[in-house]
């Protein structure tokens, strides 16, 4: 008894410390990563998991965490981790699901057993909201000293990650905004040199994508015009539709984000050039063929690029606005692509100086 009280004061630094370093992270992915480094040795235990849902209350993400021993040549024994990401939902096993399913109807966690072991799930709470589940899986269920820290840690976790998303989005529209893309880019593009990991829904459940990517800047034309015409108001009501529109003509896998005022950045998977083309065609023309309150019409041009992991992310960004650029002053409502351009002429061929690894 009395080692067990000792064991618990030795623990409390340790756990600010962790939580200290929790809250330092600014991305939410890492984020989601680090709340498992934290529980798993927390709890002693080698295997925990993330199970996230996304608005719609689907699976989303799954992400594992695991720690081994690992004896090295030199004979001495080390703790190694491993965090996987998984794309495939639709793998996960039903005793899991059903698990989940009963956290999500009683709102409190849930133990049972599974393959010799037990099985615990914890809610992510957002408010009244279910936003995704903790599993872990050890011989004993958690004591009740356990079960508060989980608590604890989960609250923090959750406050934190709503903190953040909030940071990340554009207030008008919802949208990703220029400082999450910013932050993303470098993961962004270490998924992209891992095709699996970008998936797509398909009967609510989402799988494996592969192929090309390509980042658009998409630019609403005159647009200053409708703001000197009908006022900020009616401007900003323009471009909430025009998002919604955007959101609707892209797939739920595609990433888009308000960049600046009437300026967006989608970055999506394609297999080829004729495909990425066909649906920023499909975006222009949803646009031009809506007719919005006041305005009746409006336009957008487009500028894209297709994304090699091995060019900076910036240097593509610049190929995509600069191609924008040309469909500006070609007369606007229009889409360009930066190879076309460069096989056109207009542009020169990008040197080997601009396709350094980041
Ligand atoms: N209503 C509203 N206007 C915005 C917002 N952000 C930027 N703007 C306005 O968007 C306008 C953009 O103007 P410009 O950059 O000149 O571009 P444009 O008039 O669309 O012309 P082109 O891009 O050349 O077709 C400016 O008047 C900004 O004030 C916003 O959140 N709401």
């Amino acid at each position: 008894m009395r080692m067990l009280t000792n064991a618990n004061q030795f623990r409390v630094p340790g756990l600010l410390g962790k939580l200290g370093m929790m809250t330092s992270i600014r991305d939410t992915e890492l984020l989601e990563q680090s709340l498992l480094r934290t529980l798993g040795p927390l709890l002693g235990v080698l295997d925990t998991s993330l199970y996230r849902l996304d608005d719609g209350q689907l699976l989303a993400r799954v992400i594992h965490y695991h720690r081994s021993k690992v004896v090295e040549a030199d004979g001495v024994a080390r703790m190694v981790e491993r965090i996987e990401e998984i794309a495939q939902v639709s793998d996960v096993q039903p005793e899991i699901l059903a698990l989940m399913e009963n956290v999500r109807l009683l709102g409190k966690p849930c133990t049972r057993s599974f393959a010799g072991d037990m099985l615990t799930a914890y809610p992510l709470l957002g408010g009244d909201e279910v936003l995704g589940y903790f599993v872990f899986k050890r011989d004993h269920e958690a004591s009740p000293n356990e079960d508060a820290t989980i608590r604890g840690v989960l609250e923090v976790f959750s406050n934190y990650y709503a903190l953040l998303d909030v940071s990340q989005r554009d207030r008008l529209t919802g949208l990703l905004n220029r400082q999450a893309l910013e932050n993303n880019f470098e993961r962004i593009w270490s998924a992209m040199a891992r095709p699996d990991s970008f998936h797509e829904r398909a009967d609510g459940r989402r799988s494996q994508l592969s192929g090309k990517f390509w980042l658009a800047v998409i630019d609403v034309d005159h647009f200053k015009r409708i703001n000197d015409t009908f006022g900020h108001m009616v401007g900003d009501e323009i471009l909430l539709l025009a998002t919604r529109l955007m959101q609707a003509t892209f797939r739920s896998s595609d990433l888009l984000y308000r960049y600046g005022g009437e300026e967006f950045v989608a970055i999506i998977s394609a297999e080829n050039e004729a495909i990425a083309r066909n649906v920023f065609e499909r975006v222009r023309l949803a646009i031009e063929a809506h007719v919005f309150p006041r305005i009746e019409s409006m336009t957008v041009s487009i500028g894209y690029a297709e994304v090699d992991p091995e060019v900076l992310p910036v240097e593509v960004l610049s190929r995509a606005d600069r191609s924008l650029y040309q469909a500006k002053q070609d007369g606007r409502n229009r889409i360009y692509d930066f190879h076309e351009l460069v096989e056109r002429g207009t542009f020169a061929s990008p040197s080997y100086g601009e396709t350094e690894l980041f």
